[in-house]
């Protein structure tokens, strides 16, 4: 006899499991809320509101530095390595116990404070010896920092963004290891906070960018602002208290390093041998990207937990989509699931969005290094790919690495939601001088190459720097 019984078990409180939990009991189920800790959800506590707290003080740092362009002479710019950690502190704890309030406002025995694994395929069995009986189950486990051996024997010399947050103040020197996201975003921060910064990845692509254009972009404005070593393999030691980093035959010593090498799903602990899915040699079964169900089973899977779309929103429309069918179970019905749409905050921020372009897209680019507002601004650097389907001219993919990219983003993601095209862009008003008038040259080269209308009434004359 279980000790606990619920139509919909929720395994782990973050922002997918919280919103399949608030799913299900929408829909009339009874729910159980798993999580050890109910500490506030990884976004809150160590991902992202931390880490862009830390990009707006080095956003700050970096304008105080850059003004002499403009005629304006500041002096020179200092750092206060702990009021910068002290202030992120504050703010993040701010937005972890904005999530932590809301747990208390869960029905009475939701919350079940314990670490669970499976014992089948609708039982789990909890660290304080309970069991569970669930008509369905939802694996909301999120994903943690993998820290490879060479880099775990280092002790706390060795940061992850679980404890690179918890800083009293900034080191002199950093090596980053993985030029990811993560890797990406902490790097550049920490270079315009003052920390000499080199960036190691064995691989040759930062944030996985697919464009070379863009890559190159990317590469040329990182490489300005720290020493980065590409396709190399970086091996740590432990030297006078410092870490030593080995490649190439060369070595440089650093006050710590930040391990930023992906973050697997958490999944090892909770036995999914037991629940009888097939897995794969990761140890995760299959999951279906429209209803989030594993096989035809009673188990769905979401947020970083099935490491698919491991970025915030997904995770909460993951949930959302669980929540409502391991209520519905066996009757799943599919989603649609969002145009994908990624944002990495360096300055100017990365941004990629719906598919990768194939041979037969056609491609519109604008060039930012020369852009009438960007210059304006001092900010003209990067450029803008825009990806368009044959024959009709919908826009189907971007990548973008230039000014205002996260707001831009976001425009061109709500066109391609609502299928629009190069042409129906161009009908819309641009306002002057903005940097969304950049993208007037890349809609008009693919409505040229599709080729598709260009609104007939449209004075094809650009006004000065678009
Ligand atoms: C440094 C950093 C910066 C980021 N920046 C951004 C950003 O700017 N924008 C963006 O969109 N995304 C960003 N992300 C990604 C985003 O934070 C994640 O995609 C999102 O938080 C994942 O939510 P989740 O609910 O899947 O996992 P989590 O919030 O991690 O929740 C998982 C929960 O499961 C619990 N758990 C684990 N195992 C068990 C078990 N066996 N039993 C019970 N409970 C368990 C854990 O305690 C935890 O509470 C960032 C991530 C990081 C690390
Ligand atoms: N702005 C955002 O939305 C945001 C910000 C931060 C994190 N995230 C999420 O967090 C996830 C994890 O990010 P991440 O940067 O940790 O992982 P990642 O998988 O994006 O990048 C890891 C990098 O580390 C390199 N690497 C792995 N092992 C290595 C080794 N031993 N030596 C040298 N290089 C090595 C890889 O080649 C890769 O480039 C991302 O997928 C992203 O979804 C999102």
């Amino acid at each position: 006899m279980a000790d606990l019984t619920c139509d919909v078990a929720v395994i782990g409180a973050g922002t997918a499991g919280l919103a399949a939990e608030r799913n299900a009991r929408k829909h009339g189920a009874s729910t159980l809320l798993i999580d050890p800790d109910f500490a506030g959800t990884t976004c809150a506590t160590v991902g992202c509101m931390p880490s862009k707290l830390l990009i707006a003080a080095a956003r700050a740092a970096h304008r105080a530095r850059n003004t002499d362009l403009f005629g304006v002479r500041t002096g020179e710019v200092t750092v206060d390595g702990p009021a910068v950690l002290a202030r992120l502190r504050q703010e993040r704890d701010r937005f972890a116990s904005g999530v932590r309030d809301s747990f208390d406002d869960l029905p009475e025995g939701v919350a079940v404070k314990a670490r669970a694994r499976f014992s089948g395929r609708n039982s789990l069995t909890l660290d304080d010896g309970r069991t569970v009986q669930a008509g369905a189950v939802v694996i909301a486990t999120g994903s943690s920092p993998m820290v490879p051996e060479p880099y775990a024997a280092l002790g706390d010399l060795a940061l992850t963004n679980d404890s690179i947050f918890e800083l009293d103040d900034l080191p002199e020197s950093l090596a980053v290891i993985g030029g990811g996201v993560i890797g990406l975003e902490l790097a550049q921060a920490m270079a315009r906070l003052g920390v000499a910064v080199s960036l190691f990845d064995m691989g040759d692509r930062l944030a996985g960018v697919r464009c070379n254009k863009v890559h190159d972009a990317l590469k040329g404005a990182m490489s300005q602002e720290m020493a980065l070593h590409l396709g190399v393999e970086p091996e740590p030691s432990e030297e006078d208290g410092r870490v030593r980093i080995d490649w190439d035959g060369r070595h440089q010593s650093y006050d710590r390093v930040l391990v930023a090498t992906g973050r697997p799903p958490n999944v090892s602990g909770l036995d999914l041998s037991a629940t009888g899915l097939a897995l794969d040699d990761k140890g995760m079964p299959d999951v279906a990207a429209d209803t989030l169900q594993c096989g035809d089973s009673p188990i769905f899977m979401v947020g970083d937990a099935n490491a698919a779309r491991p970025v915030l929103h997904e995770a909460s429309d993951e949930g959302g989509i669980a929540g409502r069918n391991a209520v519905a179970y066996p009757a799943v019905v599919p989603s649609r699931r969002k145009v994908s749409f990624t944002i990495t905050y360096t300055e100017p921020p990365l941004v990629m969005i719906g598919q990768d372009p194939d041979d037969s897209a056609k491609i519109g680019e604008a060039d930012y290094t020369n852009q009438g507002r960007a210059t304006v601004d001092g900010e003209n650097v990067g450029l803008a790919r825009l990806y368009a389907a044959a024959p009709d001219g919908r826009l189907i993919g971007a990548d973008l690495f230039c000014p205002g990219a996260d707001h831009m983003g976001h425009l061109l993601t709500w066109a391609m939601e609502a299928g629009q095209t190069a042409s129906d862009l161009l009908d819309r008003p641009f306002y002057h001088p903005t940097l969304e008038e950049g993208l007037k040259g890349a809609l008009r080269d693919i409505c040229g190459a599709v080729p598709l209308r260009v609104p007939g009434d449209q004075d094809p004359g650009l006004p000065p720097g678009v």
